[in-house]
């Protein structure tokens, strides 16, 4: 991490620490605040009542631990991202704090700058384009739905799986978000995960065990492939193998909300296409006390709600 990099983040933090936020407030207020716990103290602990899900999407999360909305984003939207996407890789746009990845097989070598050798961008909040998708109201009135208000944006991605070099790199192994995160709750926080094109088994879609945010968060590690992995793609050294993985087939625009204790990967890309999807994290601190603690502690930019 350069020292512009690393000044910029503190300069954030600071700002943060200080409640005087630069960013706007992507906020959504519930139109029912309330503790989960408060209506169905037996059933609900992972959903909030706020009149966006049904009784049904709502029994779902809480018992598989991720939802699909269908069709949530919209073609213009999508189609803007991309655009951004590219002119990232391009270079022609160079946002404060963006980490640029590229395949593990091809990390080393020399290339052109073109949107064929970046495998994701991360940490993009200070591209106004593409963190656009962390405030739109369609994004945000579900995420509400597990979080609850005040919602703020902490890590954000936008994934370009590359067809597989040959060494099936392009794989994500089964993991939990939260290994990541240093903050908590867990039940306050959740993933929004969008599919910028069609997304099935041949080009990598996203593999899920349902019913595993239940359980605790479990030791990773590297798995041991042979043909090398991405930094930080760290897998769950074990799981119940008896629990059948979901595989989420999705079209444009449909997005999953998943919990970050959930165990999910996904497969190989066996296409030609560079499998797009655009993700981020967002999180719910309850209080001025928690947030600041938090705060302390993340290594990523957030935004306040
Ligand atoms: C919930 C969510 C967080 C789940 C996930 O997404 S898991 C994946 C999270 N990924 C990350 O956190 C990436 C963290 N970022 C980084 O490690 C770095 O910023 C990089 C993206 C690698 C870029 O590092 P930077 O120093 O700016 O650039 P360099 O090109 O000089 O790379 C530094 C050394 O890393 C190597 N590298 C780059 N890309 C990869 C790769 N895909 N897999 C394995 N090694 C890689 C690169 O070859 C270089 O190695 P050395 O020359 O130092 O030996
Ligand atoms: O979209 C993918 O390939 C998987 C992404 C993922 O699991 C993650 O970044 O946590």
């Amino acid at each position: 991490m350069d020292q512009n990099h690393t000044s910029s983040r503190l300069r954030i933090l600071l700002r943060h620490l200080d409640g005087c936020l630069a960013r706007p407030t992507i906020s959504h207020p519930a139109s029912r605040p309330g503790s989960p716990a408060t209506f169905h103290p037996q059933q609900f602990q992972y959903t909030w009542e706020n009149n966006v899900l049904s009784l049904e999407q709502r029994k779902f999360y809480e018992e598989n631990g991720f939802l699909v909305i269908k069709n949530l984003v919209s073609d213009a939207d999508i189609q803007r991202f991309r655009n951004e996407f590219q002119r990232i890789c391009r270079k022609e746009v160079k946002p404060l704090g963006l980490l640029v990845m590229r395949d593990v097989t091809i990390a080393k070598s020399e290339y052109v700058p073109s949107e064929k050798v970046v495998s994701k961008v991360q940490d993009f909040q200070e591209d106004e384009e593409l963190f656009r998708y962390c405030t739109l109201p369609e994004i945000l009135k579900y995420v509400e739905c597990f979080t609850g208000p005040n919602i703020m944006a902490i890590h954000t991605m936008l994934i370009n799986k590359p067809p597989d070099f040959g060494k099936k790199t392009s794989r994500h192994p089964l993991h939990q978000d939260l290994h990541y995160f240093p903050f908590r709750p867990s039940n306050s926080i959740v993933c929004a995960w969008t599919a910028m094109e069609h997304i099935d088994r041949n080009n990598g879609c996203l593999a899920v065990l349902p019913g595993t945010h239940k359980g605790p968060l479990q030791p990773h590690d590297y798995p041991q492939w042979e043909g090398g992995v991405n930094i930080m793609f760290h897998r769950i050294q074990d799981y119940d193998k008896n629990n059948a993985r979901v595989h989420l087939v999705m079209e444009k625009g449909d997005t999953v909300f998943f919990h970050p204790l959930l165990i999910h990967g996904s497969g190989r890309n066996k296409s030609q296409g560079f499998r797009k999807v655009h993700i981020h994290i967002t999180a719910l601190f309850e209080d001025e006390c928690m947030r600041k603690k938090n705060l302390m502690i993340c290594w990523a930019h957030i935004s306040q709600g």
